[in-house]
């Protein structure tokens, strides 16, 4: 168990929307069987914003992230309390269909792990299992389309069958991991620190890349970077030892952070 404080509201800048959320995660705890990782953490997700989470190394970024599309469900000895609603239904409801449910979100992970396949095929796979596109001229079409909006499709269009996935270099390969999970047509992309292993230059691509696709998903990213968090982010959350300390947008939570340990961590004193 967390050996802390019960929780309390995170300091929480409310920003002004013109659309409810996509989703909202209203006192979510998570339990990896004795051991609580997540402790009442609260927030909203709404259309068209990147929101990123920070925080030291273990206070649950990642365990937060892989709640939202469900993916402990298949994890041994994990107790989740609280509720994450999307359309007015609680994802964890017995009536949600969890493969329907995971469909609505896109998964780029920190390593780049294309399939051991051709570029089309990569990104064809994810259209073709959920039975998207019925015909090879309108998959073409499709392949063709997600590549370009992963900013991807000129350097590969030469070798879409003769080039492997895995033959692309580090950063070509995370926007094919992109590409191929827009490929059926999430609405929200989770990253798991996607620019974490890949060069500076095909950080900046990648980076360039979230902006773009803001327009029409809602990206939540994990990073270590407070650089990154500041260039991509629209909104900030600092999570610290299982709790979401604070929420609020990027530039306000980097000059005038409102919780103390926030701005300890911003300034560098842990981390
Ligand atoms: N499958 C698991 N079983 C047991 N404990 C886990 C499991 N996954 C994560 N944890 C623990 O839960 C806590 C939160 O981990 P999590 O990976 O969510 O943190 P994080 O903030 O994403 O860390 P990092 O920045 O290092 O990736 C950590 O103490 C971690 O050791």
């Amino acid at each position: 168990m967390l050996d802390r404080i019960p929780s309390q509201a995170p300091f929480t800048t409310p920003v002004l929307r013109n659309a409810p959320p996509l989703l909202t995660v209203r006192d979510l705890s998570l339990y990896y069987g004795e051991k609580q990782a997540l402790n009442e953490i609260g927030f909203e997700l709404y259309p068209n914003e990147i929101l990123a989470f920070i925080g030291p190394s273990g206070c649950g970024k990642s365990t937060a992230l892989k709640c939202l599309n469900r993916m402990h469900d298949g994890t041994r000895d994990v107790r989740i309390t609280g509720s994450i609603h999307m359309d007015d239904i609680d994802i964890y409801d017995q009536r949600v269909d969890p493969p329907i449910h995971r469909r609505r979100f896109g998964w780029v992970a920190q390593k780049p792990n294309p399939f051991p396949a051709s570029v089309y095929e990569n990104v064809a796979y994810g259209a073709r299992i959920h039975g998207l596109i019925r015909t090879g001229a309108d998959m073409d079409a499709h392949v063709e389309v997600c590549l370009r909006r992963a900013h991807l499709w000129d350097e590969v269009k030469d070798g879409l069958h003769s080039r492997e996935g895995t033959a692309l270099s580090g950063g070509q390969q995370q926007r094919l991991c992109i590409a191929r999970a827009l490929a059926y047509q999430p609405e929200i992309l989770l990253m798991d620190e996607p620019t974490g292993s890949i060069d500076p230059i095909a950080t900046a691509r990648v980076e360039e890349l979230m902006l773009d696709l803001r327009a029409d998903h809602s990206i939540v990213v994990v990073t270590h970077s407070m650089m990154e968090a500041r260039r991509v982010a629209d909104r900030v959350a600092f999570f610290h030892l299982g709790e979401l300390l604070e929420i609020g947008p990027t530039e306000q939570v980097f000059t005038t952070p409102r919780h103390p340990r926030t701005r300890s961590f911003i300034e560098g004193k842990f981390g």
